[in-house]
């Protein structure tokens, strides 16, 4: 039996021009710079940073806003949790227009000392997901772009010294399972001095380098691993404050920047 001929779609070519199929934004739409939480519900904390905010989309895990910070037109863009759905929030923004991403997020920290709603400023990402290695080899490094990561890390050491706080900068862990990270995990990444752990960055990195796009990541505290400080202590004022100081951060590297 002959076989059948078959019509393969070549996924890189596809809807560059039109509404994008996950996160709902067409061509036009947004700025070329975007802030990227994870969660949806955090985008009014950004919106509550800008002038003329308007609501994109809101399609799945992606809320999708523009809005001006300081004359300079900013897009926000929720990632959901995990480098998959990260992944397809940066294709598909790539694809109508945005071409510097800083990621907005929340972070455990890994080395003691660090306090929920400090600063972490990534410097490189050790990939430990599965998302990135369908796009590039296993030592493929997930980097940031430096002067990106410069200006966030000065921009976050100034504004959370203003506040009594610190910023910190180093290489983070991207993890898939928030749920598998065992005590020996924490401690291998702790020896390695790995600073903090988060789930996006690796995904991020990866596609932004892989496409041509820039990319940082400033992330506020939410708990230490290495300091018996669970995720479900009373330290979500704090992890809100971080959250607050590092918008005003990313907001600030793109006027700086002219992303
Ligand atoms: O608060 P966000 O930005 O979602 O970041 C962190 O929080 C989630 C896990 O609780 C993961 O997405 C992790 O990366
Ligand atoms: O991956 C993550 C992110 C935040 N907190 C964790 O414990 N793990």
């Amino acid at each position: 039996m002959a076989e059948p001929t078959l019509d393969v779609v070549d996924k890189s070519a596809v809807g560059a021009d039109a509404r994008q199929f996950h996160i709902g934004v067409a061509p036009g739409e947004v700025s070329t710079v975007a802030l990227l939480p994870g969660d949806p519900f955090r985008i009014p904390l950004i919106a509550s940073f800008l002038d003329d905010v308007v609501e994109v989309a809101h399609n799945r895990e992606h809320r999708t806003i523009v809005g001006t910070y300081k004359g300079r037109r900013i897009t926000a863009t929720s990632t959901g949790m995990g480098c998959p759905s990260t992944a397809i929030a940066v294709e598909e923004l790539a694809r109508v227009g945005v071409t510097s991403f800083i990621r907005v997020g929340s972070s455990a920290a890994l080395q003691p000392g660090i306090a929920p709603g400090e600063l972490l400023v990534s410097e490189g990402t050790l990939r430990n997901d599965g998302t990135t290695a369908a796009y590039a080899h296993p030592g493929y490094p997930a980097v940031p772009d430096t002067e990106l990561t410069v200006a966030l890390s000065r921009h976050s050491e100034r504004i959370a010294a203003a506040a009594g706080s610190s910023s910190h900068r180093g290489i983070n862990a991207s993890d898939d399972a928030f749920y598998a990270e065992t005590p020996e995990w924490i401690a291998q990444l702790n020896r390695l001095g790995v600073l903090n752990v988060e789930m996006e960055s690796s995904a991020l990195f990866v596609v932004a380098r892989l496409r041509g796009l820039r990319a940082g990541m400033v992330c506020s505290c939410s708990s230490n691993l290495v300091s018996g400080m669970s995720l479900y202590g009373d330290t979500h004022g704090l992890l809100h404050a971080g959250w607050l100081r590092s918008i005003e951060a990313a907001l600030e590297t793109a006027v700086e920047l002219e992303l």
